[in-house]
């Protein structure tokens, strides 16, 4: 995954990304840390497509990132009940994109007594397994992890990364965590990158 020199403002304001140079290499997992407002998740949302960069460009394998069809960079950010459709029972949500295996399921700690009901109807965290599971497909080659687990207990974020890490490696997939959680970056990461620094 290539994303070479861009730049990026929101409409007229001050430049967020500068010259900004980023490359991962399949099956790694690379943390990004930075302070609050610097641009973290703007860069993420860049990353996966819903954004484009003033100038620059983001190269999946030599190639752009594709227009139409499932997105091979998946980004599961903060927030769940803002990634989901909030008229669809969570079984169509899950298997949007692909059909998540009951292994999967069962790691992620997903009930099956959940695929009936409405987002409305779970709590923060066990939505979020549903935004993971749908992000984990084996098309998918980046998946970028933007505070991804933050509002979880230590005990369900230990369970989702070690579901994740494990699909990870399986898939060779990399995989770009965002986090404040600098003891969770060193756990999980092979190397970290500190924002500031790479954006110049
Ligand atoms: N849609 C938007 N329109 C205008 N400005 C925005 C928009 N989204 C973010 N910003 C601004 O861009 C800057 C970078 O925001 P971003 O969310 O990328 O930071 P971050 O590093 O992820 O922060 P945090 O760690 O607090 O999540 C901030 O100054 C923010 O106010």
């Amino acid at each position: 995954m290539k994303l070479k020199i861009f730049f990026f403002r929101y409409g007229k304001g001050p430049w967020i990304l500068e010259d900004y140079d980023l490359e991962l290499k399949s099956g790694e997992v690379v943390g990004l840390s930075g302070p609050s407002g610097i641009g973290k998740s703007t860069l993420a949302r860049i990353l996966a497509g819903y954004v484009l960069p003033y100038k620059g460009s983001v190269r999946l394998q030599g190639k752009d990132l594709p227009r139409k069809g499932f997105n091979p960079v998946q980004l599961v950010f903060q927030h769940p009940e803002k990634a989901v459709n909030p008229r669809w029972q969570l079984e169509k949500t899950l298997n949007e994109g692909w059909t998540p295996d009951e292994e999967l399921l069962e790691s992620l700690g997903i009930e099956k007594a959940w695929l009936k009901r409405w987002p409305n109807e779970l709590s923060g965290g066990e939505l979020q397994r549903f935004c993971v599971a749908r992000a984990l497909s084996p098309a998918t080659r980046f998946l970028i992890a933007d505070e991804m687990t933050t509002m979880l207990d230590a005990i369900t974020q230990a369970q989702l990364w070690h579901a994740v890490l494990e699909r990870a490696e399986k898939n060779n997939m990399a995989v770009l965590v965002i986090s404040h959680d600098g003891p969770l970056l060193e756990r999980l990461c092979h190397r970290i990158i500190d924002f500031t620094r790479t954006n110049h």
